[in-house]
C-alpha cells in the first residue's frame, strides 16, 4: 500500500497497513506479549524503581547488518564492557544489540504506542542478563533474560549522532548484507532523561516472540530529521537476487492485549 497524503493521515486505519509478517496462531503461553499500548493513567509509580545504569563503551561496537527484518547495530557481548543495570533490573544485563522499527511514512512505525499515540518510529537497545546465563541464546527463553530499552523517535531536528549510522544504510541495503561499524556509542541515541520510564513484563516482538524481556519503555523521545527516517526506509527486506525487490517499511508488530499486566511508572 503506498503511502499517500490522505492514507498517510493519522486517522487512517492501521489495520490496513501490512505488517512484515503474518502473526502466527498459537503463541506459546501468550499472556504477556509485546508491544502493548501503555495507557498513562493506568500506569502505577512505584518508588522503589531505581535509575537505570548503562556503561556502554563504543570499542565493543563491531558491525551493522540487515536481517532481513530491520537493521542491527551489533555489539561485542564477550565480556561485560557495555552493560545495563538498576532500574527494575536485578542482575547486570549485556549489550548485545540495537536496532529500530518504522513506517512507511511518518504518521506510524512504532511498535508500543502511548495513550494510543503513534510515533513514526521506536529505537530498542537488547541487553541479556549476564549474571544469570552465558549466552543471549541460553537468555532469550527465560523470564528474566533480556532487558530491551525502548525509545520513541519523532521527526524534528537533525540527530547529529545517528547520522554516522544513516550513512552506513546504503551498504546494507538488501538482507545478510554486513559492514564493519566501529566506535558507535548508543549512549547518545538516549533522551537526555533517562530516569523517566514505563516498565513491564512482555516478549520479543518478532519470533520467536519468547516471554522473556522486561521493557523499559522511555518516557522523553528523541528526534531525528525527515530526511534520515526517510533513509531508513531505502533498506529492502529483499536479498539482492531476488526478483521483487520489497521496501523495508511497517516492520513493526501491533499492540498485544495486557492480559491483566501492570505497567509500571519511574515518575510520577
Ligand atoms: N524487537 S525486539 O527487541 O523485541 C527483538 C525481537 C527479536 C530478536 N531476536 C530474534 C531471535 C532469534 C533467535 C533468538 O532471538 C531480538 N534480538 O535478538 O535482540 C529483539
Ligand atoms: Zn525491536
Amino acid at each position: 500500500r503506498r503511502c499517500n497524503l490522505t492514507a498517510c493521515s493519522s486517522k487512517f486505519v492501521l489495520s490496513q497497513v501490512h505488517p512484515m509478517w503474518q502473526e502466527p496462531l498459537a503463541i506459546p503461553g501468550g499472556d504477556r506479549q509485546s508491544p502493548i499500548d501503555i495507557v498513562e493513567r493506568k500506569s502505577v509509580f512505584d518508588s522503589k524503581l531505581k535509575p537505570l545504569v548503562t556503561n556502554y563503551d563504543p570499542k565493543t561496537c563491531q558491525q551493522i547488518w540487515n536481517n532481513g527484518y530491520s537493521f542491527l547495530v551489533e555489539y561485542d557481548d564477550t565480556t561485560d564492557k557495555s552493560t545495563l543495570k538498576g532500574g527494575p533490573l536485578q542482575d547486570q544485563f549485556r549489550l548485545c544489540q540495537f536496532h529500530f522499527h518504522w513506517g512507511e511514512c511518518n504518521s506510524w512505525g512504532s511498535e508500543h504506542t502511548v495513550d494510543r499515540r503513534l510515533f513514526p518510529a521506536e529505537l530498542h537497545l537488547v541487553h541479556w542478563n549476564a549474571d544469570k546465563y552465558n549466552l543471549f541464546e541460553e537468555a532469550v527463553v527465560e523470564d528474566n533474560g533480556l532487558a530491551v530499552i525502548g525509545v520513541f523517535l519523532k521527526i524534528g531536528k537533525r540527530h547529529e549522532g545517528l547520522q554516522k549510522l544513516v550513512d552506513a544504510l546504503p551498504v546494507i541495503r538488501h538482507k545478510d548484507s554486513v559492514v564493519e561499524f566501529t566506535k558507535f556509542d548508543p549512549a547518545c541515541l538516549l533522551p537526555p532523561n533517562i530516569d523517566d520510564y514505563w516498565t513491564y513484563h512482555g516478549s520479543l516482538t518478532t519470533p520467536p516472540l519468547t516471554e522473556a524481556v522486561t521493557w523499559i519503555v522511555m518516557k522523553q523521545h528523541i528526534e531525528v530529521s525527515h530526511d534520515q527516517l526517510a533513509v531508513f526506509r531505502s533498506l529492502l527486506f529483499t536479498a539482492a537476487e531476488e526478483e521483487v525487490q520489497k521496501s523495508m517499511v511497517n516492520n513493526f508488530r501491533g499492540t498485544q492485549p495486557l492480559r491483566g499486566r501492570t505497567v509500571r511508572s519511574s515518575f510520577t
